[in-house]
Formats: C-alpha cells, structure tokens, sequence
C-alpha cells in the first residue's frame, strides 16, 4: 500500500502538491487524474523518493521509498519513457536495470516478449516511436515482478491495440494482489480500467472515491427533450415553460433539448399543461469524462481562450475569485456538460469490449504461461525481486518552506 500524508511540495513560492494524503491499496487499479499542472508528476517523484517533501510524508508498505528494504526490487515504475539511454540496445537496456536488482538476465527476454517488443531488441531505442518506448518504460516496470506499480501516462503514444493492451495489464496486475497507480488524462480509458481514483488540483486533494462514486457526485445528470421536429414553436413553449418552473435549458444540436434542475415527471407534466408533445423524454447520466470536467473547472492553470464550456457555467461577478470545486460537490455554477455532436452520442460511457480481446487476459499480462508461479520471486521471507523505477529528474533538494500560498487562486495571482 501508498501512503501519503500531508504532503507538501514547494518549488520556491510555487506549491506543487499541498497536504496531500491519500492511500492507494492493494488489488485494484487506482487513477490518478488532475488537470496539466496539478502536481500528479510530483507526487509520483516522491512516492518513489525522487524528491524530497517540504512537508508530510509518503510511504510504501509502511516505510519511505528510501528506507524501504530492497526498495528497487520492490516497486516497479514507469515515469518518463524518454528517460532511456538512446543508443543502447532495448535489449541491454533492461539488462543493465536487471543486473543493478540482481534480476537474472532470461527474466530480461520474459518481459521483452510481454511488452511484445522482442523483434527489436536488439534495435537501439533512438529509433523507436513514441509507443515503443513506453513499451520498453513499461518492460522496465515489469522486470522484477514488484508487488507496487506506478505509471506516469502509460497509454502515452500508444495505438488502440497498445491501448487495450495496457489496461488489460493493468486490471491482470491488480487482481493479482498488486496495488497499481496510474496517471492519465484519458478519461474515457480511466472509466474503463480504474476500481478506484483519486483527484488532485492545484496539488490539492479533490477526491478520494470510487469511480462509480465519483461520477455520482460529481454528475450533472440531465433529461434530454425533443419536441416534434415538424413544430419549432413547440420546442420555445416547451422551452418557456420549463424555465419558468425552475429548469435550466440548454438547446442540442440535434435539435433536443438539455434539462437540468427538473425531474423527468415534472418536466412530462408540464409539457403536458403546456399542450407540448414529446417525441423524447430520457434521463441522461454523465461519463467520467463529464464528472471530471465538472469537478476541475475550478481548478485548471491553462485554458485556451476560446473554451467551449464557457458558455455553460454561470459568469462570476467582476473580480471574484474562480471557486475552487468543493469534494463530492462538484463545481458551482456548472449545469451540463458540453452539447453533444450532431447525431452522436459522445457522452454515453464506453462499452467494455467482449470477445477474445476484450477482458482481462487469462494469465498474468496476457503472456504464455502468464499466471503460473513467477520463476523469478525470491525465496520465501525475502521481498519479490523487482525493477527500480525510471527516474524521470533528478532527485532536487527540499526548497525551503514558503507561506502557504492561497491555492483558490489562479497561479499567476499567488
Ligand atoms: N522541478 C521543478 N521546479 C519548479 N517547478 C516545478 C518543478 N516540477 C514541477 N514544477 C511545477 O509544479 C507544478 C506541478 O507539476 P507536475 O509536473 O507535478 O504536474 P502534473 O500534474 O504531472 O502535470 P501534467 O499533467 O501536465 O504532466 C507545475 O506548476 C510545475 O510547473
């Protein structure tokens, strides 16, 4: 298990992560999401000692990463693919890790093969794509079969097939007892593979839920209501009618429209007082993606100047504060999510894929022989052989403590 508590970094007068405490268990895929910014980087540096907190503590199993027995046969991380000797083979890149953990070197060709990158390991890793080195970032991980993972974007790059690959790997490693973090910003990938996530913003805790949880908290659920297409001026009494009762109304581009703030039987009885017929009536529950959104409105550092949901929240008087989003209530002012495309469904939750490539592979990360016992663990009362993690920077010194800076505030404020 990871623990942080309290944690606290400050880079100068910028706080990167502030009071941070959290727990990520075993036997579950947990995320790790937070708008660009957020500090999701930092707090992976020092859960694997490579940074120091100002203030607070991180652990895993109970010591700091740098305190933890064998600590680099034990956790297994990727953080920055790019951080790989470029003209060495990817071959004896992971030989050279493995030789530093005393892993034995056949292990090198097991993960090799795992990560599917066998045909090029002799190959020198300048040469390899974007999504051949997180493969490589992601062998490297795997090396000494560690009970704790961590991994920066591992999707980073990835094509469809990597992608699937990854989550699948992901969930094998969980079920099998391992306690498994993983950043991305792919939100629609998160919903597919994550148990558990924890949200930051601004370096600050958001939420600490399930997935299921955090999509209920955080949803603006909503009725879509279509008038007949035939019979415009239905669609602006029904529109009317709905406002004066308290609703909120949005137009879709399909012509539909998008209520919030009523229940669908009041919204059918006033449609029926109002003389309105309805060729649709239905409930609409939010993605991840949504939830997300809504929970970080308040907390993003950089937007482009032509932000689709402006539109959809409610204007702050001139020279308010943003509001930061308050845990488990969203973000104030926010009504809907963004106006689907014309004809689609974007907003419905992606459907597990079934089939031969769909769920989790049979064996452990879908190799062969994958879920037998690991020919590589140690001896019985010694920790299980794994890789050290890819360091992404090196480790920096504690900066020292500056006030506590007001984190409702934009960075550029502070
Ligand atoms: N070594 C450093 N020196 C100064 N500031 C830093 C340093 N490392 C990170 N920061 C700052 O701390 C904040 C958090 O950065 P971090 O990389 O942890 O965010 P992140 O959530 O991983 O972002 P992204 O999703 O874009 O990768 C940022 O404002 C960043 O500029």
């Amino acid at each position: 298990m990871i623990e942080a508590v309290g944690l606290t970094k400050r880079y100068g007068d910028k706080t990167a992560v502030y009071n941070l405490s959290f727990q990520v268990r075993p036997g579950a895929v947990t995320g790790f999401l937070g708008p660009n910014g957020s500090g999701k980087s930092t707090t992976m540096r020092m859960i694997l000692g490579l940074d120091n907190p100002t203030s607070g503590t991180v652990t895993i199993g109970g010591y700091p990463y740098r305190k933890l027995p064998n600590a680099p046969r034990q956790v297994g991380a990727l953080l920055d693919a790019k951080a790989v000797h470029g003209g060495r083979a990817a071959r004896n890149h992971l030989l050279s890790l493995a030789q530093l953990s005393g892993i034995p070197a056949r292990r090198v060709d097991e993960v090799l093969g795992v990560v599917g990158l066998q045909e090029v390991a002799r190959k020198r890793s300048k040469g390899f794509s974007l999504g051949m080195g997180q493969r490589l970032g992601i062998a490297a991980a795997l090396l000494g079969d560690p009970q704790v993972l961590l991994f920066d974007e591992p999707v980073n790059g990835l094509d469809p097939e990597g992608i699937l690959w990854v989550r699948n790997l992901m969930k094998a490693l969980a079920a099998e007892g391992r306690t498994v973090f993983v950043s991305s910003h792919l939100m629609s990938e998160m919903a597919l593979t994550a148990d558990h996530l924890i949200v930051i913003g601004r370096g600050q805790l958001l939420a600490d839920m399930s997935v299921t949880d955090f999509i209920s908290a955080n949803s603006a659920d909503f009725a879509r209501v279509r008038t007949p297409d035939t019979e415009p001026q239905l669609r602006e009494k029904l529109s009317s009618a709905l406002t004066e009762a308290g609703g909120h109304v949005l137009p879709e581009q399909d012509g539909a429209l998008r209520v919030t703030g009523l229940p669908l039987p009041r919204i059918s009885d006033l449609a029926y007082e109002a003389g309105v017929r309805l060729w649709e009536l239905s409930p609409h529950q939010a993605s991840l993606e949504e939830a997300y959104m809504r929970m970080t409105q308040g907390a993003v550092d950089y937007r482009s100047t032509i932000d689709q949901k402006a539109s959809l929240q409610q204007q702050p008087p001139p020279g308010a504060q943003p509001p930061m989003p308050v845990p488990g209530q969203g973000q104030p002012g926010w009504y809907a999510p963004p106006p689907p495309q014309q004809g689609g469904q974007p907003f419905a939750m992606p459907t597990p894929p079934s089939g031969p490539y769909g769920g989790a592979p049979a064996g452990a990360y879908g190799a062969p022989g994958a879920g037998a016992p690991n020919p590589y663990a140690a001896p019985q009362g010694q920790p299980p052989v794994a890789a050290p993690p890819v360091p992404a920077a090196e480790p920096s010194q504690p900066a020292p403590a500056a006030p506590a800076a007001d984190l409702t505030k934009s960075e550029d404020a502070r």
